[in-house]
C-alpha cells in the first residue's frame, strides 16, 4: 500500500485528435496539443491549452487512427491507489533515475508509432523543464538511421531516434530536448513498458530526496548515473508533491467529467473501456497501442492544420485589437485637437485684452503672462503629441493593411485547400465506384465464364458419349454383316443339302437348327442397333439443344431456315443444276456440280411442310422474353418470292408471326398482370423504308387511317416526316412516327392490316405481290405495378418496364435478269440491292468481330443497328424457294444465313424505373437502365 501523501499515477488514453467523443469516455485524458506544436505557436499567449481544446473540440475532423497515452500525477489523497503498487512491479533504475519533474508536475504523453521492427513512442513532459538528460543517451543508444519519409516528421518534432545498444532492454529512453523524452520499445512489450515507466516515474515522485540519494549510491546502474548527474547538475532537482498537482489533477476530472476517481481497475481496463467508446476503429489499435506510420503521419498532418487554423485565428484577433487601438488613437488625437483649438482660442482671448484695449494694457499682469506662455507651451506639447499620435496611426494602418494582406491570403490558401480535400475526396468516391463497377463486372464475366464452361463441359461430354454410341454401333455393324455372310454360307449348304449333296436327315436338322439360332442373334443384333440409333438420334437432338444454348448464352443470333413449298409452275431442285435437302431440323444440304455439297446448320430448319403455328411456336420463348423486359428484334430475309411476309405478316387466311405474337402478348399479359396486380399497356408504330426515304404508314394520309375514329387512343401522330436520330447514348431510332394504342388484339390487327395496306406492293415478274420496301412493325410494351411492402419500403416500389418488339419485313433482294424489272421496279430493285448488300457488309463485319462496322453506309443498317450486334435479343428469318431456277439465290441467302448466325449480340434488360411510394405521393427515387 502506499504511503501517505504519495503520489498515485493515471493513466489515459486519448481518442484520435479531433474526435466527437472526446469528453464521453471513461478514464480518459485528452491532450489537445502537443509541446512542439506549443512551441510552434509561441506568442500566441492569448491561446492556452484549454482554448485550443475547445477549438479541436468544436471542428472535429476525420483523423486516421491514432491513439495518444497520456500519463499525469497527482497527490495520493484520494482512496483508490492500490494499482501502484502493481505497477512498480519489474523496476528499472536507469529508467527510474533518469525520469523527473520540476514544478511537481509531471505528465507526458506517448505516440506510438511502428517502423519495420520497432516501436518507437515519443514521450513529452509538460512542465518538466531543465531536464538535461541528453548526455544520458550517449550511454544508452545509438542514432539509427531515419528512413527518407519519416525525415520530415522527425524535424519537425525536434527528436531523434535511436536504437537502444542492449537489443534485450525493454524499453529505453531515447532522445529528448527540455521538454522530450523518446522511448524505443518492443510492440510486444509495450503494456509492460508502460507499467514500467507509470510505475518509475510513481516511485521517483514518491521518494524523497535522501532516499533516492541512496539507492543511487546501492545501485551500480545509479552510480553510473550519479556521475552523469555530477557533470550534468540541472538534472538533480527534488519531486515535491505541491498542491499545484493536485489543481491539475482536479482540472483532468472536470475536463473529463466522466472519468472514474477510482485507480482500481488495472490499466488495460481502463484502456479497453476507453477504446470501446471511441468512435474509431479499435481493431486497429492493438492492446500494445500500434499503429501505422501513415496514421501518425496523418495525425501530424492534421496538428499542422490545426495550427494553421489557429494562426488564422490569432491574425484575426490582432487585426481587431489593432483596429481598435487606432480608433483609440483617432479618439485621442480628436481630443486633442478640440484642446488645441480652445488653446487658441482662449490664447487669442487674452492676446486681444492685452492688445485691443491699450489703456488696459498695463493692466497685463505678469500672471497673464505666464498663463500665455503656459498655454503656449500646452499647445506645441499637444501639437508634438498630434504628431506623436499621427505616426502612431498611419504605422498602426501600415500594419493593418499587412495583416489584411496575410489574412487574405491565408484565407485564399485555406480556400485553395478546401476545394483541393474536397476534389480529393470526389476522386476517391469516384475511384471507389469505378472499382466497386470494375468488380461487379469482373463477377459477371466470370459467372458467364463459368456457365459457358459447364454447358461446353456437358457437350463435350454429350459429343464423348455419342463417340462411344457410333463406335457400338459400327461394331454391331460389322458384327451383322459378318452374321449375314455365316447366314449366306449356311444357306448355300442347306441348298446344296437340299440338292442332295449331304444325304443325311440329321445334317439337316443340325443346320435347320444353326439357321434358327443365328437368325435369331441377326434379330436381336437388329433390335439392338435400332435401339442404339434411336438413342444416337436423341443424343445429337440433345447436343443441338445445348448448342443452341450455348450460342444463345454467348447473345449470337437465332437463324431459322424456312423453306416455303413449290408454287404454280416451279421446279423442285435437281441434282443437275443443284439439290436442296433438309437432313434433320438443324441440318440443310445444298449441294450443286461446281460447288460440291455443302452442309449448313441452324437454330431450326423448317421444311415446306412447316406450317404458320409451326413456326410461331419456335418464336414464342423469344416473344415471352419480351414480357420480362428484353427489347426483341424479329427479321425476315432472303430473295424475292422466298416467303418473307408470309412468315411475317401472313395472309388473310393464315396469320404470320406479328398478329400471333400479338394474341399471345394479350393472353399471357392479361393472365400475369392479373395475377400480379400489374397494368399493362401496347401501342404501335409501322415505318417502310422506300427507295431511301422513310415513311410512317400510319400517317392519315398514307393510310386513310383515321386512328381517332378507329383505335381509342393515338399517343402521338406526327405531322413531321419520320426520321432517323442518334439518342444521346448512341442509339438510333426511327423519330415522328405515328404511335397508337391498342386495347385489344382485334385493334392490333386492325392496324397491322391498314399498315400492309398502306405498304409499297407491286406485282412482278417474280411475284404477284413483291413488297418494294423494307417495312418495321414496331410493338411497345410497357408494365407498370407495384412492389410488395417490406420494412424498407412500406408502401412498396412503383416500377415501370418497357420493351419492343420490332418485325422486319425485309424486301427480297432480285436479279434484275430474272426479273426483268424495268422503270419504277428497276429504280426500286436497285436501292433494295443496295441497301442489302449494305446489310451484307454490316453481318460481314460482325460475324469476323471487326472493330469498324460500316452501319452508317445505308439507312437500312443505321435503322438496324440495335438489332443486329446491339442491346437486343434477335431472330432471323431465312426464307428460301425449292424452286430449281433459285438455287444459286438459296445458296447465297444461306451463305448470308450462317454469317449471321456468328454475329454476336449483347441483349439487355429494356428500360426499367424504380420509384418509392411515400405515404400520399411517389417519390422518384432511382432510374435505373440495366
Ligand atoms: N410457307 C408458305 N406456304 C404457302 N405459301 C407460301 C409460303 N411462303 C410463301 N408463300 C407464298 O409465296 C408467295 C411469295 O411470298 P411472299 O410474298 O411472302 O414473298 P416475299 O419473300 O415477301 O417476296 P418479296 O420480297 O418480293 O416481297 C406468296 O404468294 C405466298 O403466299
Amino acid at each position: 500500500m502506499h504511503q501517505t501523501g504519495a503520489w498515485s499515477l493515471r493513466k489515459s488514453v486519448s481518442t484520435p485528435i479531433g474526435t466527437k467523443s472526446m469528453k464521453s469516455q471513461s478514464v480518459v485524458r485528452v491532450e489537445p496539443q502537443t509541446s512542439d506544436m506549443e512551441n510552434e505557436v509561441q506568442g500566441n499567449s492569448n491561446l492556452n491549452h484549454s482554448t485550443k481544446f475547445q477549438q479541436s473540440e468544436k471542428t472535429p475532423q476525420k483523423t486516421p487512427n491514432f491513439k495518444r497515452v497520456s500519463f499525469s500525477l497527482k497527490k495520493n489523497n484520494s482512496p483508490s491507489q492500490t494499482s501502484t503498487d502493481n505497477l512498480s512491479e519489474g523496476t528499472d533504475p536507469q529508467l527510474s533515475s533518469n525520469i523527473s519533474t520540476e514544478n511537481n508536475k509531471f505528465s507526458f504523453t506517448v505516440y506510438c508509432t511502428s517502423t519495420q521492427k520497432n516501436y518507437k513512442i515519443l514521450i513529452k513532459h509538460k512542465d518538466v523543464s531543465k531536464l538535461k538528460v541528453s548526455k544520458i543517451k550517449s550511454n544508452l543508444f545509438r542514432v539509427v538511421n531515419i528512413p527518407v519519409e519519416e525525415q520530415a516528421l522527425y524535424a519537425s518534432r525536434d527528436v531523434l531516434p535511436v536504437k537502444p545498444l542492449d537489443d534485450t532492454m525493454t524499453g529505453r529512453m531515447l532522445d529528448l530536448n527540455e521538454n522530450t523524452v523518446l522511448f524505443l520499445v518492443h510492440v510486444s512489450q509495450m503494456e509492460f513498458f508502460e507499467k514500467q515507466v507509470t510505475a518509475k516515474i510513481e516511485a521517483q515522485m514518491e521518494k524523497p530526496m535522501s532516499q533516492r540519494e541512496s539507492s543511487r549510491a546501492t545501485s551500480p546502474t545509479s552510480i553510473e548515473n550519479e556521475a552523469l548527474l555530477q557533470r550534468s547538475p540541472q538534472m538533480q532537482f527534488d519531486v515535491q508533491p505541491p498542491q499545484e498537482l493536485e489543481v491539475h489533477q482536479n482540472e483532468l476530472i472536470k475536463e473529463s467529467p466522466t472519468v472514474s476517481t477510482s485507480s482500481n481497475l488495472p490499466p488495460n481496463n481502463n484502456l479497453s473501456n476507453a477504446s470501446e467508446k471511441l468512435p474509431i476503429d479499435t481493431s486497429n489499435i492493438s492492446s500494445t497501442n500500434v499503429i501505422q506510420d501513415s496514421a501518425f503521419e496523418n495525425a501530424v498532418k492534421h496538428l499542422k492544420n490545426q495550427f494553421l487554423e489557429e494562426k488564422m485565428q490569432l491574425a484575426r484577433k490582432f487585426a481587431i485589437e489593432k483596429k481598435e487601438i487606432l480608433q483609440k488613437a483617432n479618439e485621442d488625437r480628436q481630443e486633442l485637437m478640440t484642446e488645441n483649438t480652445r488653446l487658441r482660442k482662449e490664447l487669442l482671448q487674452v492676446a486681444n485684452v492685452s492688445t485691443t484695449n491699450p489703456s488696459s494694457r498695463n493692466l497685463v499682469t505678469s500672471i497673464q503672462q505666464e498663463e500665455i506662455l503656459r498655454l503656449q507651451t500646452t499647445l506645441s506639447e499637444n501639437q508634438q503629441i498630434l504628431i506623436e499620435k499621427d505616426k502612431i496611426i498611419s504605422k498602426l494602418e501600415t500594419e493593418i493593411s499587412t495583416l489584411k494582406k496575410t489574412a487574405e491570403t491565408e484565407s485564399q490558401f485555406w480556400k485553395n485547400r478546401l476545394e483541393l480535400e474536397k476534389q480529393v475526396s470526389w476522386n476517391r468516391e469516384k475511384e471507389m465506384i469505378l472499382k466497386n463497377w470494375a468488380e461487379e463486372i469482373e463477377i459477371l464475366k466470370l459467372s458467364q465464364q463459368q456457365e459457358r464452361i459447364e454447358a461446353q463441359n456437358v457437350i463435350d461430354q454429350v459429343e464423348t458419349e455419342l463417340q462411344v454410341a457410333n463406335n457400338k454401333i459400327e461394331c454391331d455393324r460389322k458384327f451383322v454383316e459378318s452374321a449375314d455372310l455365316a447366314l449366306e454360307t449356311l444357306k448355300n449348304q442347306i441348298a446344296k443339302l437340299t440338292r442332295g449333296d449331304y444325304d443325311t436327315a440329321t445334317l439337316m436338322m443340325e443346320a435347320a437348327k444353326e439357321k434358327a439360332l443365328i437368325e435369331k442373334k441377326f434379330n436381336d443384333l437388329l433390335i439392338s442397333y435400332t435401339s442404339l440409333r434411336d438413342l444416337m438420334d436423341e443424343e445429337v437432338k440433345k447436343r443441338k439443344q445445348l448448342h443452341n444454348l450455348v450460342e444463345d448464352m454467348k447473345g449470337n443470333i437465332r437463324v431459322i431456315v424456312r423453306l416455303r413449298p413449290l408454287l404454280e409452275d416451279e421446279q423442285p431442285t435437281d441434282l443437275m443444276q443443284g439439290r436442296l435437302e433438309i437432313k434433320d431440323d438443324n441440318t440443310i444440304t445444298v449441294a450443286t456440280q461446281n460447288f460440291g455439297s455443302k452442309n449448313h446448320e441452324f437454330y431450326k430448319v423448317l421444311d415446306e411442310n412447316a406450317n404458320q403455328e409451326d413456326v410461331f411456336e419456335h418464336v414464342k420463348p423469344l416473344i415471352q422474353s419480351a414480357l420480362d423486359g428484353y427489347n426483341l428484334c424479329i427479321f425476315a430475309y432472303g430473295q424475292t418470292g422466298s416467303g418473307k411476309t408470309f412468315t411475317i405478316h401472313g395472309d388473310k387466311t393464315q396469320h404470320g408471326l406479328i398478329q400471333r405474337a400479338a394474341e399471345f402478348l394479350y393472353n399471357t399479359l392479361e393472365k400475369q398482370t392479373g395475377a400480379r396486380r400489374e397494368t399493362f399497356s401496347i401501342s404501335c408504330s409501322m415505318v417502310e423504308l422506300y427507295l431511301d426515304n422513310l415513311y410512317d404508314l400510319f400517317d392519315e394520309s398514307i393510310s386513310g387511317i383515321e386512328p381517332q375514329h378507329r383505335f381509342t387512343h393515338v399517343i402521338s401522330t406526327q405531322k413531321k416526316k419520320p426520321q432517323l436520330r442518334q439518342s444521346k447514348n448512341g442509339k438510333m431510332s426511327v423519330t415522328n412516327c405515328t404511335e397508337i394504342i391498342a386495347h385489344t388484339p382485334k385493334d392490333l390487327l386492325d392496324l397491322i392490316d391498314a399498315g400492309n395496306e398502306a405498304k409499297q406492293v407491286y406485282k412482278t415478274e417474280m411475284n404477284d405481290h413483291s413488297s418494294r420496301s423494307h417495312t418495321i412493325f414496331t410493338i411497345k410494351l410497357i408494365i407498370e405495378g407495384s412492389t410488395q411492402p417490406n420494412s424498407l419500403n412500406p408502401n412498396g416500389k412503383h416500377y415501370r418496364k418497357e420493351s419492343k418488339i420490332a418485325f422486319v419485313d425485309l424486301a427480297g433482294s432480285e436479279r434484275v435478269s430474272k426479273s426483268n424489272s424495268t422503270g419504277e421496279r428497276f429504280k426500286e430493285a436497285q436501292h433494295i440491292n443496295k441497301s442489302l448488300s449494305s446489310l451484307g457488309d454490316v453481318i460481314a463485319a460482325l460475324s469476323v468481330h471487326q472493330k469498324h462496322v460500316p452501319y452508317r453506309n445505308s439507312k437500312l443498317t443505321l435503322m438496324l443497328q440495335e438489332m443486329i450486334g446491339g442491346n437486343s435479343k434477335t431472330l432471323m428469318f431465312a426464307n428460301i424457294s425449292p424452286d430449281r431456277k433459285s438455287i444459286s439465290e438459296t445458296i447465297s441467302t444461306l451463305s448470308f444465313a450462317s454469317r449471321v448466325k456468328c454475329v454476336q449480340n449483347h441483349p439487355i434488360l429494356s428500360r426499367q424505373v424504380v420509384t418509392a411510394i411515400s405515404n400520399n405521393e411517389e417519390t422518384s427515387s432511382t432510374t435505373t437502365e440495366l
